[in-house]
Order: structure tokens, then C-alpha cells, then sequence
């Protein structure tokens, strides 16, 4: 059986959860429910701290795990990143109130708090800047007001935090973050289980990427058609009753649906239509 740590709390948690359900997985019904079977697909999920959750992996007990790569790198656990999931997307940065700092270079003998101190040590060391670092569980932002650091770096996804707090961003981005999928360092990725997880969301990442769009255009036009819609192999060509005249079926990202739907009825193609995917496996 497969077991999986999934996050029980915080931004990952609620996104995480969305995702195994549309991959067919069972999930927990109550917050309070730190573990369940999923019989059917041979899983067992453990609701696990986000931060935690590499450490666990790290330790062999767990097969696989959904945390974000600021708090995989931030944990320093034996764990790797296997596939990015395209959800609790966020930069990782230092701020400050305003002209406090321009850069890293400014931090000598500053205090710096933050709840990564993994990450901002040894941002700090690998940039040979002399700082020193304070841990805060959450809540950074206040830190400057209180006395606390002169400097805080902290998750950053709309800036609203740091706004309502008086403070800006200063430097390059220190990283940047999304949820990710994590593994043990060496252990097979190829075993036949974890092919079929990983399968899985790939495949919901594929249907919430794009759609699948199918239309009907002269043969004279098909190849300018089929330029502007590649598909992910090559698009299904098929004829059509009426001589002279092909359907195409083809996947295209939903994002640039609109724009290719006018550029085909330019080229002449009719009867466009888009259909969402609700599964796939490439
Ligand atoms: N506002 C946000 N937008 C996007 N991602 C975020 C945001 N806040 C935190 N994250 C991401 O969520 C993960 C942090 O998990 P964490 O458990 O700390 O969530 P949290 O929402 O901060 O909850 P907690 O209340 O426990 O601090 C990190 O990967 C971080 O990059
Ligand atoms: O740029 P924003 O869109 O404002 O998002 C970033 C904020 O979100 C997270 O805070 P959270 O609500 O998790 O509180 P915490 O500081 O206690 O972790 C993070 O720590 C930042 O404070
Ligand atoms: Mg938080």
C-alpha cells in the first residue's frame, strides 16, 4: 500500500486535498482525522504538519509527500523534489520599512526574523553576509514594529501582508515556491506505485491546463489550421461528409482558447467548439 503524507493545515492543506479528490483518491471527510485508507486505489494518506512533512519522507516510513519547496529546502530533510504542482505559488523574500535596505549586501549586523531559518541562513552564508537570524512560528510582519529584527523574510504571494504592515520588499527574490511532490533522496522513482500517483496528478494538472477544441475548416486551410493548433502529438484529422471540408480535434492550453478560436474562424474553420477534460493520462 502507498502511503502518503498530505498536508493538515495552512494554504497547502484545503488546494491539496482538491487535488487528490479529482484524481480519483478518497480524502478525509473531518479536519480532525489524521489518517485514511483508500482501499480502492490501495493509498493510505497521513495528515501531517506541512512543515514536517519532508522530515517524515526523509525517514523511509512514507512513500511520497505534497509540501512546498520553501519548506522542503527549508527543513533540510533527505527529500526531493519529484513534480511541481502548479498550486500555493509564492516568492520568498526580505523586507523591510522603507530604504532600511537595498540588498543583501546591507544585512551585515542586521537581525533578520523569519519562521525559515533553513533558508535564510544559508541564503545569508552563501552570500557571506555576517546576520543574525531570529525564529518567529508566523505572523513575521509584526516583528519590525515590535523591536524584534530590523528585517524580516517571509512568504510573499500578493504583498497585502506586507503592505498592511508598512513594509516593502527589498533585494532579488530569495526563492520561489509551489507545492511540490517530495521523495525520499534515491529512492525509485520508477516503482510502478509511484508511476501511477504521479500519473494521476499529471493528469489533473493536463485538464486543468487545457481543453480540448474541435472544429471544421476547407482542406486548403488545414495546414494553416493545424499550425495554430498543435495538439501535445499531432491533432486527429478526420473527413468529413461534405467533400472538401476535414474535422480536426486537437488539446489546446485553455488560457489561449479565446485567442485561437478567433484566429481559426479568421482562416475560415466553423462550428469551433471547446469541451473541458476532466482526466487524462498522456
Ligand atoms: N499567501 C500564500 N500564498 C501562496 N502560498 C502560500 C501563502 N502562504 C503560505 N504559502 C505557502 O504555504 C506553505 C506554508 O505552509 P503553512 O503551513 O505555513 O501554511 P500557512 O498558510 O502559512 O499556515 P500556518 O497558519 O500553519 O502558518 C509554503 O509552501 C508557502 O510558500
Ligand atoms: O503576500 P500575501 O498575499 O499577503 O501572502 C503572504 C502571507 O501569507 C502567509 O501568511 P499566513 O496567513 O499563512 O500567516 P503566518 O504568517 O502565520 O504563516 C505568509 O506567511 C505571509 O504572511
Ligand atoms: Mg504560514
Amino acid at each position: 500500500m502507498l502511503r502518503i503524507a498530505v498536508p493538515n493545515k495552512g494554504s497547502l492543506s484545503g488546494p491539496a486535498a482538491e487535488m487528490l479528490h479529482e484524481a480519483g483518491y478518497q480524502q478525509r471527510r473531518e479536519s480532525k482525522e489524521l489518517r485514511i485508507v483508500d482501499p480502492v486505489n490501495d493509498v493510505e494518506f497521513f495528515y501531517l504538519r506541512p512543515r514536517d512533512i519532508a522530515i517524515y519522507v526523509s525517514s523511509g516510513q512514507l512513500d511520497i509527500g505534497i509540501t512546498g519547496r520553501d519548506l522542503l529546502i527549508d527543513s533540510g530533510a533527505n527529500a526531493e523534489e519529484i513534480l511541481p504542482l502548479g498550486f500555493a505559488r509564492s516568492t520568498f523574500r526580505f523586507a523591510s520599512k522603507p530604504g532600511a535596505a537595498n540588498g543583501v549586501e546591507d544585512l551585515n549586523g542586521k537581525t533578520v526574523a523569519t519562521s525559515y531559518e533553513g533558508i535564510v541562513a544559508k541564503h545569508l552564508a552563501d552570500n557571506g553576509i555576517d546576520a543574525s537570524v531570529v525564529h518567529l512560528d508566523g505572523a513575521v510582519e509584526t516583528a519590525i514594529e515590535l523591536g524584534v529584527a530590523e528585517v524580516i523574510a517571509d512568504v510573499v504571494e500578493t504583498g497585502t501582508s506586507l503592505r498592511n504592515a508598512g513594509l516593502e520588499v527589498f533585494g532579488e527574490p530569495i526563492m520561489k515556491s509551489e507545492a511540490v511532490v517530495v521523495r525520499r533522496t534515491g529512492a525509485d522513482v520508477e516503482e510502478p506505485k509511484v508511476q501511477q500517483f504521479l500519473r494521476r496528478l499529471q493528469g489533473v494538472l493536463v485538464a486543468r491546463t487545457y481543453v480540448m477544441m474541435d472544429y471544421d475548416c476547407r482542406v486548403e486551410q488545414l495546414e494553416k489550421a493545424v499550425a495554430l493548433t498543435p495538439g501535445l502529438e499531432s491533432p486527429t484529422v478526420s473527413p468529413l461528409h461534405n467533400e472538401g471540408w476535414v474535422a480536426v480535434r486537437a488539446m489546446v492550453p485553455s488560457k489561449e482558447a479565446q485567442r485561437i478560436m478567433d484566429d481559426l474562424y479568421d482562416l475560415g474553420a466553423r462550428a469551433i467548439l471547446t469541451t473541458a477534460i476532466h482526466a487524462c493520462r498522456l
